[in-house]
């Protein structure tokens, strides 16, 4: 049995007259790999803000180990959120970037012996490439004391070399924390996740094989599935 376990259920969101999303939920547990996958616009970014906490509804229920909690960012130990645009500092440098969000020294070993990243250590975020940024930012990010890692297109930029690494990266973690992860690089995701969800007509689908990704129209009939 998972240590902890995020629950998320009733979620309701309507953009205009549009319900985007309407029958949500999903449960992870730590130790668990969530893949979520959806086509462009049907709400993975805008579920992932709200369960953060940082998209406002009125109706949702986000748990955590049975508590209630109406915006998780702002307690320490639960969840971070890698959002599909950059986020960090540009004004500073990687080392203190790192310094900043791992105040820990014994936190900062892994990034700071990284041989891919030594050598930007000078730079500030916004001269990094889009896929050495986005290894940063994930290295940073699993560094930190949460339950759970919500990653929005992680693997967005990234070079097949490190895709893999990310891929080895997310599951060396798993004792300690649950990922709750959406990409279109969908092989990715399948390779992965423990567990599929599709999000399509504003609910959230659990998809047993690949082969029901082409069944609901996600991936076009055809497409090979083996991960
Ligand atoms: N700021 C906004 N203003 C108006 N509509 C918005 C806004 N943000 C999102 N939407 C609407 O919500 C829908 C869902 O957006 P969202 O970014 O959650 O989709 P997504 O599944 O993450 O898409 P993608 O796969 O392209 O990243 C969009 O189609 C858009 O119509």
């Amino acid at each position: 049995m998972a240590e902890h376990t995020l629950v998320v259920d009733s979620v309701l969101y309507s953009v205009g007259e549009r319900k985007l999303l309407s029958d949500i939920f999903l449960r992870c547990g730590t130790g668990e790999i969530v893949g979520l996958l959806g086509r462009n616009g049907c709400g993975k970014t805008t579920l992932l803000k709200i369960i953060f906490g940082t998209k406002h509804t009125d109706n949702k229920h986000i748990s955590i180990d049975g508590k209630v909690y109406q915006q998780p960012y702002l307690h320490t130990g639960l969840l971070a959120y890698l959002p599909q645009q950059d986020f960090l500092p540009n004004n500073i440098s990687l080392t203190k970037t790192i310094n900043l969000y791992l105040p820990q020294e014994e936190k900062q070993d892994v990034l700071k012996q990284n041989k891919r990243l030594q050598k930007h250590f000078n730079k500030r975020a916004g001269e990094l490439s889009k896929g050495e940024l986005r290894y940063f930012e994930l290295l940073l990010l699993l560094r930190m004391d949460v339950k759970f890692l919500l990653l929005d297109e992680p693997f967005s930029g990234v070079e097949p070399l490190y895709v893999e690494q990310i891929e080895e990266l997310l599951q060396s973690h798993l004792p300690t924390k649950g990922f709750l992860i959406t990409d279109h690089d969908y092989r990715a995701v399948l390779r992965v996740s423990n567990r599929l969800i599709l999000l399509t007509d504003g609910a959230c689908r659990p998809i047993s094989s690949p082969e029901e990704l082409i069944d609901w129209g996600y991936i076009p009939a055809g497409t090979a599935t083996e991960k």
